[in-house]
């Protein structure tokens, strides 16, 4: 008998890695993502009726999110700064799923005005009764060299991304834990795992969010029933190079360049929601080279310094030829 089990173990392990290894190399997520996507939860099941939070909803992966939330049936709360944006976005999403006027509340909200965020929680804990899900998705990138980049761009970066997620944060998590369930997923980035030249300012709030979430997670481990989760998406077709930060606050970036060869938003967005259907705790969320990049930063960072070295010369090269950086990586450069 037992030399049945060793002998199946031969094959079985093997061929467990030679899988991993096949979804590594050809997957656009981490194995534990694809794990939930082959066998876990269907997310219209899952988040069918839970009030879900959005911000950063009026554009981007956040406006995506809305959509596929309204095709589950979830009853949503949309916030960013423009109010008429958000209306068109509730009306897309009313057009295109089954949920009603009543199910979608337009919540303006500026994440950098953080004394307005205990109002704006009350205001949608009022309209719903509770919320389930807080989706902490607002934010701004950033393109420019750090010699050239003045300490504002790096404070505004801070306040926006860091400070603007960790005060609305706050004002959510005593309303899980008073209900002892809930789930607070904040968008991150692939940025906030490896770093990324250009970007020093955005690669630095996004691994302070990182660092935040990690411990929050751990600090509230007492509710078994909170999930506490980051997505780090790699490139997704979005607004976000064209609401970049430059060297200087309110100068916009140049050459934003085309976004068609980044991930579809609706496949990250898709990809994120399987993930919050199946309480992953951290998600990788990207197309290949950038995903196995991830691994090789997570795991041999020697030689991942010594590949972004190489890559991110490139790239500042590019960038400082007027170039748009992002699609300069590894195909021909394009200016338009
Ligand atoms: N697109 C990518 O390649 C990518 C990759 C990794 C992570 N992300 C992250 O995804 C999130 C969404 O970005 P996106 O790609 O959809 O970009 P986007 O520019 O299309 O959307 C950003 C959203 O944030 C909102 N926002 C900006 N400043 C705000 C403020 N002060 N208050 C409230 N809302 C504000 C915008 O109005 C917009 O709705 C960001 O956190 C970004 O860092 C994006």
């Amino acid at each position: 008998m037992e030399c049945c089990i060793v002998s199946a173990l031969w094959y079985v392990i093997p061929f467990y890695f030679l899988i991993s290894l096949l979804c590594l190399i050809f997957g656009d997520a981490d194995l534990t993502l694809q794990w939930a996507c082959l066998t876990g939860h269907r997310p219209e099941k899952k988040l069918k009726g839970l009030v879900v939070w959005i911000t950063g909803a009026s554009s981007g992966i956040g406006e995506e999110l809305a959509y596929q939330l309204a095709k589950c049936g979830s009853h949503l709360i949309l916030s960013a700064r423009r109010e008429d944006e958000l209306k068109r976005v509730k009306r897309t999403c009313l057009e295109h799923s089954e949920i009603q006027d009543k199910d979608i509340l337009v919540l303006p909200l500026d994440l950098l005005e953080r004394a307005s965020h205990e109002k704006k929680t009350q205001t949608a804990v009022q309209y719903f009764g509770h919320i389930d899900i807080l989706i902490n998705n607002g934010g701004r990138s950033q393109r420019s060299l750090f010699l050239e980049t003045s300490v504002d761009v790096y404070q505004a970066i801070m306040e926006l991304n860091f400070l603007g997620t960790v005060s609305l944060t706050k004002q959510v998590v005593p309303h899980m834990t008073q209900r002892g369930t809930g789930s607070i997923v904040t968008v991150s980035s692939g940025a906030g795992l490896a770093g990324l030249p250009l970007a020093t300012g955005y690669c630095a709030s996004k691994h302070a969010l990182q660092g935040f979430f990690n411990s929050l997670r751990t600090e509230l481990a007492d509710y078994p029933k909170i999930l506490v989760s980051t997505v780090c998406p790699g490139p997704v077709q979005s607004q976000i190079v064209h609401n970049a930060f430059t060297e200087e606050m309110n100068k916009s970036v140049p050459t934003p360049g085309d976004q068609e060869y980044k991930m579809p938003t609706s496949r990250c967005v898709h990809l994120t929601l399987v993930g919050i259907a199946n309480g992953v705790k951290e998600m990788w969320i990207s197309q290949q080279p950038f995903l196995l990049f991830y691994y090789v930063w997570q795991y041999t960072p020697t030689i991942a310094w010594f590949l972004t070295n190489m890559l991110g010369r490139k790239r500042v090269k590019n960038f400082k030829a007027g170039m748009d950086a992002d699609s300069a990586y590894f195909t021909k450069p394009k200016t338009s």
